[in-house]
């Protein structure tokens, strides 16, 4: 059956009524419609899960309210339309608040308004698909086995927590440098979690003015402050029963850090402006690129709330310390642009793939994913040269490294380097490099003597 077709039950005593019916719901090529002279009949085919049923609410043998029932306990997605007389509107009605999809009284209008019932419940069934769909989707995008991209040791101590975090309910404090994947992990735990089928709410508390974080998170009433026109619900009441994921909470306020906390060990909040306190009940995750307990030690941080959102911590390790990493995600977002953008794939030069292993992306895995997007543009055929990898920071390192040189080469590099850094003051360079100033004129010399 296709995406938008139905099998219909109709099930009508009336003869009359009953083709009519039949014929109507039949106007569409996409429905499959059976007809029913009684209830019991259309109870034996109920297995094949019709849906939508049309019930005449008078039957030789079951009463409207019965067959609903029945219907509703094989499966609850079968949508009903009652079919009734004017003078059984009212159990019709309450029917409808059991979960009855809509009623119809067998007036002469009766076909246009079935048509027009049906478009509305096409609507939403498609509508329905498509959410449940797209649902299926992230929660796919989010398989973090296959969508944390990653092989190295690293990575794989995190695959581990993940695995424990998604088990329980435990509070999980993500540390890690920008560009780590903090959000990308704090999703997959929500999405694979019991909490999926609900919101995953994220807060980034280093976007929002100090003076608004407080309504943001907890909401306020209307009227509370100036400029309150609405009641506002908050972050944790809209992540009722799903994951309030709060980034970069190291750049939370000290005042507003004692709220958090309550709002934490109690449960509940209270709007601002409001009197009466709010049960929530979400997951927490927070994130921070800063280091949680030196802030605690510099009393930026709350040491209370430090050891009540550290529950199980996560620290992503960054790119740089990440080994052959580089080269999968590297590869990995070249494919994905290319797919993204109708392209061919294009592969990476030994050279190239040496050079962005030498770089030490200070922007992490953000900062991989733009360079190897922009690499993808500018290459010209079906590789990727070293060429076409700009860093944005220069890494003197990496281009020092790049070249394939001795050793003694290198030693010339970096002392060159170095001084024309400190304006070729010799002491000074023999101090950075730890070397004597002695091994540094010798070099030189050596190094005049043999180009000429
Ligand atoms: N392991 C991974 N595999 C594939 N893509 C990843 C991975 N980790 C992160 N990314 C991608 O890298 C980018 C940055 O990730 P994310 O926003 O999760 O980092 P973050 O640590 O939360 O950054 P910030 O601290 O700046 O908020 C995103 O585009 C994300 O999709």
């Amino acid at each position: 059956m296709s995406e938008q077709s139905f099998q219909i039950f109709v099930v009508e005593d009336d003869d009359w009524y009953r083709k009519l019916l039949v014929h109507t719901l039949s106007l569409n090529p996409d429905h499959s419609v059976k007809a029913f002279a009684d209830g019991e009949s259309m109870l034996k085919e109920l297995k094949n899960k019709p849906q939508l049923v049309t019930l005449d609410f008078r039957l030789p043998d079951y009463s409207g309210s019965e067959l609903f029932d029945k219907i509703k306990s094989v499966d609850p997605e079968i949508e009903v339309i009652i079919i009734s007389e004017q003078q059984d509107i009212e159990t019709a009605i309450n029917l409808l608040k059991k979960g009855a999809y809509d009623y119809l009284t067998k007036t002469d209008d009766i076909r246009d308004r079935l048509i027009h019932v049906l478009n509305k419940l096409g609507k939403n069934k498609k509508l329905e698909a498509k959410v449940e769909s797209l649902q299926q989707e992230v929660e796919k995008k989010y398989e973090f086995q296959s969508n944390i991209i990653g092989q190295s040791a690293g990575i794989k101590k995190v695959f581990r927590l993940i695995e424990k975090a998604i088990t329980t309910n435990i509070t999980v404090m993500i540390t890690g440098e920008t560009g780590t994947g903090k959000e990308v992990v704090a999703k997959s735990i929500h999405y694979n979690g019991k909490q999926k089928s609900k919101p995953f709410v994220p807060v980034n508390m280093s976007a929002i003015p100090k003076d608004l974080v407080e309504s943001e998170l907890f909401g306020h009433e209307k009227g509370s402050f100036t400029g309150a026109t609405g009641k506002h619900i908050g972050k944790f009441e809209q992540a009722q029963g799903g994951t309030l994921f709060l980034d970069e909470i190291g750049e939370m306020d000290i005042s507003l850090q004692a709220k958090l906390l309550r709002a934490l060990q109690e449960k509940e909040i209270t709007r601002v402006g409001g009197s009466s306190p709010i049960k929530v009940d979400c997951r927490v995750i927070v994130a921070t690129h800063r280091n949680l307990q030196k802030e605690v030690k510099e009393g930026n941080f709350r040491e209370d709330l430090y050891y009540r959102l550290f529950g199980l911590p996560i620290e992503l390790p960054p790119l740089r310390e990440r080994d052959k990493d580089v080269i999968i995600l590297a590869k990995h977002f070249a494919e994905a642009f290319a797919k993204e953008n109708d392209q061919e794939i294009k592969s990476f030069t030994k050279d190239t793939l040496q050079k962005l292993m030498n770089y030490s992306f200070p922007g992490n895995i953000r900062e991989l994913k733009s360079i190897v997007e922009l690499a993808m543009v500018m290459a010209d055929g079906n590789e990727i040269s070293p060429d076409d990898i700009t860093f944005a920071q220069k890494d003197v390192l990496a281009d020092v490294l790049t070249e394939e040189m001795s050793m003694k080469e290198y030693q010339m590099r970096i002392i060159h380097l170095y001084l024309k850094k400190y304006s070729e003051d010799i002491k000074m360079v023999a101090d950075k490099l730890d070397i004597g100033q002695s091994t540094i004129y010798r070099l030189l010399k050596e190094e005049k003597e043999s180009s000429q």
